[in-house]
């Protein structure tokens, strides 16, 4: 049977920069995020509704969706979030599912910042949780993309908290230290679960 591997973690956390390794090991590795973007392409039914709730100014002048304008509006109304969520999470999940029946990798990897929230968790065999203090959370996304602290705090605080996805990790990789130590960690992390795909 198919082993696949979930790998969690905060924003910010240092999933990406985990699994771009684990990729170029040959690893398939299927992005909640990337899907995330993918149900709400142009044309598709769940954009439409989108429009529908927030007006057009949700979308952009090429009718794609303003993430940024709906990253503000739903991080500081959990109420909005919630609908955002019942809205995409159950096409999110089908479309996963879809990507990991496809892989032909010796293991897969599912990457995803809410896979201990809610029901993406059942479609793993192990959990690896990429952590780092709130801290460096903040730091590296700041420095990352164009939110301000005071929304990227927001953000943490609409996840599961540190030591809650800790308790639930069957791997933890420390990502604390550099980009190097990473990748030594996660070239240590590959042997193991491809032993494990063995086994
Ligand atoms: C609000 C949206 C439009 C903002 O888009 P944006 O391009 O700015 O961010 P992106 O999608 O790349 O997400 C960045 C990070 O934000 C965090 N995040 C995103 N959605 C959520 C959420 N519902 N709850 C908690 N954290 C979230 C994650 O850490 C994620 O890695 C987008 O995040 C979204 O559609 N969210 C709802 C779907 C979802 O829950 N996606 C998470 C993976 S299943
Ligand atoms: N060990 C490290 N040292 C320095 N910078 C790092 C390290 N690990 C990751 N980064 C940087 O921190 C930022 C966040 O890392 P990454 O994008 O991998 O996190 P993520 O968990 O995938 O985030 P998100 O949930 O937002 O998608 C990136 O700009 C990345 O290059």
């Amino acid at each position: 049977m198919k082993l696949v591997i979930g790998v969690t973690g905060g924003i910010g956390s240092g999933k990406s920069a985990l699994t771009r390794y684990l990729e170029t090991q040959g690893i398939t590795v299927v992005d909640a995020d990337v899907v995330a973007r993918q149900v709400v392409e142009p044309g598709t039914p769940a954009l439409a509704a989108i429009a529908g709730r927030f007006g057009g100014d949700i979308l952009q002048a090429d009718g794609g969706l303003d993430r940024a304008a709906l990253r503000k509006i739903v991080f500081a109304n959990p109420d909005e979030r919630r609908w955002l969520e019942q809205l995409t999470h159950p096409l999110i999940g089908e479309e996963i599912q879809r990507q990991l029946a496809a892989s032909i990798s010796p293991y897969t990897v599912l990457s995803s910042p809410l896979l201990l929230e809610g029901s993406q968790s059942l479609l793993v065999d192990r959990v690896v949780v990429v952590d780092v203090p709130v801290e460096v959370q903040v730091e590296r996304t700041m420095a990352r993309d164009s939110n301000d602290e005071a929304q990227v705090r927001r953000i943490i605080a609409a996840q599961m908290d540190r030591e809650a996805r800790l308790a639930k990790a069957d791997f933890v990789v420390d990502n604390s230290g550099t980009l190097a130590a990473l990748e030594q960690r996660a070239a240590q992390l590959h042997t193991e679960l491809l032993a494990l795909a063995a086994a």
